[in-house]
């Protein structure tokens, strides 16, 4: 059998198209979206990530200002930061990229974000809303993964979901966004014990871990949807998933592709987040 591959070019680029068409009603009314990313690193992916969502920002027209603060920053300086942005009402989302400088908490930092401009759902308070099912923008990466399995017509009601990964940005989100899907979830880390035989339950693995590979073909049962997350660098500057997708391939239905899977709707979703905040803004006067 060879797995299927669930694309999610096709649909980063629908999204882009609505989104742009959204941000070129906002901009004629004289609100142009705008996303402000906010950054405290001189970390090199952080870098690459930061210029993929700025080149993106410009096709969908969203304009994108970077507010660097150096890998120095204090922790008030960039609380700071966050403040103004929430009270500028130029910017309409508003993200902090990660890591940052050694002993300032990303979640105490992202308690700053202004709920309403937190297009990547990093404050604590916007996971708590969509918990208990309050409007909240989810973080990117997590919607992604369900707009993806539902872009390609996969089931997830009263289906067992194996999440690989329970950080506040992928895995514990996800989680959510599975569960409002009425999936029975079952979250994984790394103190599981015998992941393998957890994954091999369930008719779809979801894997957000950050090793290259892990999941390999004994993790997945015959005829299971897999769904990488994973976007680890290569010593050659590519990406790798968290999945062995030639291993995988053989066993599962369907897998996404590492690149062009989750990465480019993850991006899309952000900036469709940014126009939404800014439309909301003109909404309310
Ligand atoms: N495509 C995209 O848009 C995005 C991709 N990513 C990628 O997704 C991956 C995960 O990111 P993120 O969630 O931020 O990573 P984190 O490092 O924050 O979390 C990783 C999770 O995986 C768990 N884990 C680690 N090792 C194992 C193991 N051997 N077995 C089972 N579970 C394990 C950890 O468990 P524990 O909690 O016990 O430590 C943790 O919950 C990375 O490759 C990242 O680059 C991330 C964000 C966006
Ligand atoms: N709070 C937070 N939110 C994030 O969303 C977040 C983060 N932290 N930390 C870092 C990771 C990484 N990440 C990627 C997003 C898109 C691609 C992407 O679009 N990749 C393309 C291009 C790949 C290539 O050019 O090789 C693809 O997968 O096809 C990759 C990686 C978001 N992250």
């Amino acid at each position: 059998m060879t797995a299927t591959a669930l694309s999610g070019k096709e649909l980063a680029t629908e999204i882009r198209a609505e989104t742009a068409a959204r941000a070129a009603e906002l901009t004629a009314a004289g609100r142009p979206p705008t996303l402000a990313v906010v950054v405290a690193t001189a970390d090199e992916s952080s870098a690459w990530y930061v210029r993929s969502i700025a080149r993106a920002a410009e096709k969908a027209g969203v304009h994108c200002d970077v507010i660097d603060v150096g890998p120095h920053a204090a922790a008030a300086g960039i609380a700071g930061t966050l403040v103004r942005l929430n009270a500028d009402d130029a910017v309409h989302g508003v993200i902090l990229q990660t890591p940052l400088p050694e002993g300032v908490n990303a979640q105490e930092m992202a308690l700053a974000i202004d709920v309403g401009k937190d297009v990547d759902g990093a404050n604590p308070a916007s996971l708590g809303r969509l918990a208990a099912g309050l409007p909240a923008f989810a973080p990117a990466t997590a919607q992604a993964v369900v707009a993806i399995l539902d872009h390609h017509g996969i089931e997830l009601s009263g289906r067992p979901v194996a999440m690989v990964g329970r950080s506040t940005v992928v895995g514990k989100p996800a989680a959510h966004l599975l569960l409002d899907r009425n999936a029975t979830v079952t979250i994984c880390h790394s103190r599981t014990r015998d992941l393998a035989a957890v994954t091999r339950a369930a008719e779809v693995v979801v894997a957000a871990v950050g090793r290259a590979g892990l999941i390999t073909a004994e993790y997945v049962s015959p005829g299971a949807v897999v769904v990488d997350v994973g976007t680890n660098p290569t010593g050659d500057g590519g990406l790798a998933g968290d999945v062995d997708a030639a291993s995988v391939g053989a066993v599962a239905a369907a897998l996404t592709p590492v690149p062009g899977g989750v990465g480019p709707v993850t991006t899309a979703l952000l900036l469709s987040h940014t126009v939404q905040a800014a439309a909301r803004v003109r909404a309310g006067g």
